[in-house]
């Protein structure tokens, strides 16, 4: 990355969360097992058409280029005259060359700014879109967890826990057990008779958490899920992630609440633009990514609200310490080159 994409940043969404419910917690330091998952120069690109998707990615910063339609033969285009697309062809490369090692046993964290291609990383680990190029090596099911996940907003909650088990390679019988378990974690109620679409979104997420984790899964994948829990849930869901480390599993986490990451990660894979900038330990990958945001929010605003931190609920930021400005940025950029 060079100062080029630095100056470009001055229009992206530095949003970060800071939560007071997250304070004082740390995710449990365990012994790691053997390596679970290996990618390895993964590049994940869309094929968009028209010009509002592609715009709105350049808008996120993500590499995008314009596709050329083939030339067609003289037949073709007399055949096809009236058939032909209409609209420009980008592509939009949403992960690009990012490399990595996970261990049984570890919780990590995804960090990025909006569109910096973090559900992207996770939907490729799972297989749910297929890599451009490069590989990604499991051991084990990962379970995603997330907007994208597959249950069905026309089906009752109950249907919902009943075909989101089976996805997950449970039988009708441990369906069937863990049940109420589901339920009770979800804290969805009666609502778990009534069709998904009928839920708040709170509801929807914290359904789909209870469904992910019943399994105990060998790697859990959690995207937003906890932005929408109170407090108990937030409790609950930090339980059920230690849990699955205890047994060996493998959590990703994917928040743009720095405080939850802070709270239930041990590393930290900081995105940007679709690159990996940086991958560590929670404290020093955390720290240095509040730092790029503050300094960030800094240069756009000219200082006046740089050192600030925003608390979801409220609208009154809070005084944070200063950032770097400008050499915390070049930090990224020097990191990411
Ligand atoms: N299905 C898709 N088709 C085309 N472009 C896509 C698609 N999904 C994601 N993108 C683009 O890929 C880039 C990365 O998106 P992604 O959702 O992975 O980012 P993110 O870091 O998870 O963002 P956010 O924090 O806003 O959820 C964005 O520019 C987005 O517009």
């Amino acid at each position: 990355m060079t100062d080029d994409v630095v100056e470009a940043d001055a229009h992206l969404d530095f949003d970060m969360e800071d939560e007071d419910d997250d304070r004082g917690q740390h995710a449990v330091e365990i012994p790691l097992g053997d390596p679970c998952l290996v990618v390895d120069d993964l590049h994940v690109v869309f094929r968009v058409f028209g010009g509002k998707q592609r715009d709105s990615a350049k808008q996120s910063g993500v590499h995008v280029q314009d596709v050329k339609p083939p030339r067609r033969k003289l037949v073709q285009r007399i055949l096809g005259a009236g058939r032909q697309h209409v609209g420009a062809v980008s592509e939009v490369h949403a992960v690009r060359g990012v490399s990595f090692v996970a261990r049984h046993g570890e919780s990590i964290g995804i960090v990025g700014i909006n569109g910096s291609g973090k559900s992207t990383l996770l939907r490729a680990i799972t297989g749910l879109i297929p890599p451009h190029e490069g590989s990604v090596w499991v051991d084990g099911e990962p379970a995603l967890l997330g907007v994208n996940a597959a249950l069905m907003p026309q089906m009752t909650g109950a249907k919902n826990i009943e075909i989101g088990g089976l996805a997950l390679g449970m039988t009708p019988k441990e369906i069937d057990d863990k049940f109420d378990e589901v339920v009770e974690f979800a804290d969805i109620g009666e609502f778990v008779d009534l069709p998904m679409k009928t839920y708040s979104s709170g509801m929807a997420a914290r359904l789909r958490f209870a469904i992910s984790s019943a399994a105990i899964p060998d790697i859990l994948m959690v995207d937003e899920a906890l932005a929408t829990g109170d407090a108990a849930f937030k409790a609950r869901s930090k339980a059920r992630i230690d849990e699955v480390r205890r047994q060996a599993g493998t959590v990703f986490l994917v928040s743009h609440s720095i405080s939850t990451i802070e709270a239930m990660c041990t590393r930290v894979l900081w995105m940007h633009q679709g690159r990996l900038v940086m991958d560590g330990h929670v404290d020093e990958v955390a720290s240095a990514y509040k730092q790029f945001v503050r300094a960030n929010r800094e240069a756009r605003t000219g200082g006046g609200a740089g050192g600030q931190r925003r608390v979801r609920g409220t609208d009154k930021p809070q005084r944070a310490g200063a950032g770097r400005g400008k050499a915390a940025r070049k930090d990224v950029a020097r990191r990411s080159a």
